[in-house]
Parts: C-alpha cells; sequence; structure tokens
C-alpha cells in the first residue's frame, strides 16, 4: 500500500531522514518512538505528503505519489499536534466548516461514531476558546480524520491531555484499529503504545532502527539498545514493551 524507497530529506544542507526501504503493512497499527530530533515528525509529513522528500520516492499503491496526490490525500488523515482550529467557532461549527472543504463526501455513520466514541456531542455548541485542552485536542482529531481516511497518521496524539481526554483517544484509535485502518502514531507512553501497537518503528539520529510487528521487536530489542543506548527514555520504553 505505502512504501518508501531510498528516502532522504534534508533541510537547506542538513540531512534529517534517511530510510533505504519501508513497507507500511496495511491495517496494522505501527507505534513510532524515538528520542527529540529523531526525525519521526518529518516522517509522518513525508508520508501524509506535507513535506517532500529531498531523494527517493513514496509509493501509494504501487503508484510514486506525485502521480496520485488526489488519492494519497483522500486516504491519508495527519492529525498534528498544533491545534489549527477557529477560536470562535462552536464545535458544530468547526466541523461543518471542514466538512464543506473535504476532499470526500462526508460518511454519516462514521462521524456520528467519532463524535460519540470522542464525546463531541457533549460540547456541540461549546466555543473552541471555551474547551479545555483535552477537548480541543480531541476536536483537532476530529478535523483531521472528518474524510474517514483509511490511514491515519497522529503526532503524539495524547500528550499533555488530561486522563480522560486521554483514555477517549485511546478508545477511537483502538475503533479504528478494530475496523482494519492502518495507524502511524508518535508516542513516548508506554501505556498507549502497550494498549494500541501491534507494530513499532523504532527512530533514532534520522534512521530507522527497527521497523516489524511486536514479537521481532522483543527479539530484537537487545541489539537495538546496543545500536542506540544513548537516550535514557527510548532504554526505559524498550526495556517495557
Ligand atoms: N522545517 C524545518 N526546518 C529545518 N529543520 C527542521 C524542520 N523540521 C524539522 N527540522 C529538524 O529536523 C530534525 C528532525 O525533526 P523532527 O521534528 O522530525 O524530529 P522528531 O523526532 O519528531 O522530534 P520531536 O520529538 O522533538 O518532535 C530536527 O533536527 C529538527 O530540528
Amino acid at each position: 500500500m505505502i512504501e518508501l524507497v531510498q528516502i532522504e530529506k534534508y533541510y537547506k544542507r542538513k540531512q534529517v531522514l534517511a530510510i533505504p526501504s519501508f513497507s507500511i503493512e496495511s491495517g496494522a497499527a505501527y507505534g513510532i518512538l524515538g528520542p527529540n530530533g529523531a526525525g519521526k515528525s518529518t516522517l509522518l509529513k513525508l508520508i501524509a505528503s506535507i513535506e517532500k522528500p529531498t531523494k527517493g520516492t513514496l509509493y501509494f499503491n504501487g503508484q510514486p505519489y506525485r502521480h496520485v496526490l488526489k488519492q494519497v490525500r483522500q486516504s491519508i488523515g495527519y492529525i498534528p499536534q498544533d491545534i489549527a482550529l477557529y477560536p470562535e467557532l462552536t464545535v458544530t461549527q468547526q466541523m461543518d466548516f471542514w466538512l464543506r472543504l473535504s476532499w470526500k463526501q462526508a460518511d454519516q455513520n462514521f462521524l456520528k461514531k467519532m463524535k460519540r466514541t470522542l464525546r463531541l456531542d457533549e460540547v456541540a455548541h461549546k466555543r473552541l476558546n471555551e474547551l479545555s485542552g483535552g477537548w480541543q485536542r480531541k476536536l483537532n482529531l476530529c478535523i483531521g480524520m472528518i474524510h474517514n481516511p483509511n490511514i491515519c497518521l497522529f503526532d503524539e496524539p495524547t500528550v499533555g491531555v488530561d486522563i480522560a481526554a486521554k483514555e477517549d483517544i485511546i478508545e477511537w484509535l483502538s475503533t479504528l484499529h478494530n475496523e482494519g485502518k492502518t495507524l502511524l502514531y508518535i508516542s513516548h507512553d508506554r501505556y498507549e503504545l502497550e494498549r494500541l501497537s501491534d507494530h513499532y518503528v523504532v527512530m533514532a539520529n534520522g534512521t530507522m532502527l527497527f521497523h516489524g510487528d511486536k514479537s521481532l521487536l522483543q527479539r530484537n530489542k537487545d541489539t537495538i539498545l546496543q545500536h542506540d543506548s544513548s537516550h535514557q527514555e527510548l532504554t526505559k520504553i524498550l526495556s517495557h514493551l
């Protein structure tokens, strides 16, 4: 489905990502781990087609991205950490606005389920600036997925939110996974990774130290840590997975 081949990304003259090859398995839930600056967000932005690689090609169902960009954007939902919504609009107004801009016809059943699971119905008439950070993150997530994408990319979906919002978000991601959607999400949270991931990507210094399923990760942990034991957080998370 999605394949990265000989990808390199430079910002000015600095190489921030080098990935010889990576195929994303359909229906898998990938937890992406790695220290700050490892290239995790850049990886998601390339897959989401927000950024272009400096070298190499991304393929979508065997076609280079540049030939099928519309299909790529219809199939992928990218939810950044930053909230880029309108503070003065209510939850319902924000959703209506983004629905009108959407590349695809709304799937009402999907929208209903998403709003219910994230409990957005409870705050439907509240403006964004009246909502706490957790609610704002849930709305941001909902807007990023308003076109019912099959491949969902999340940049630290629960970081900094309260426990109730975190549980709602994990529940929603879990529902998406159970429905066969492909998930890639960056996380530093062991609990979230354990709940959701059946595959992992471990990154450091712009490269993938590992990608594969959970059992392969278990078998390769020591090798990964030997390669890069300089990052305490990574060591801690890996030793518990
Ligand atoms: N737009 C940009 N211009 C210049 N350098 C950038 C840009 N975006 C990212 N970088 C650099 O690329 C490297 C990888 O950044 P990236 O955000 O992908 O890492 P990350 O693993 O997501 O880190 P974090 O956990 O801190 O978000 C970093 O050195 C960062 O400073």
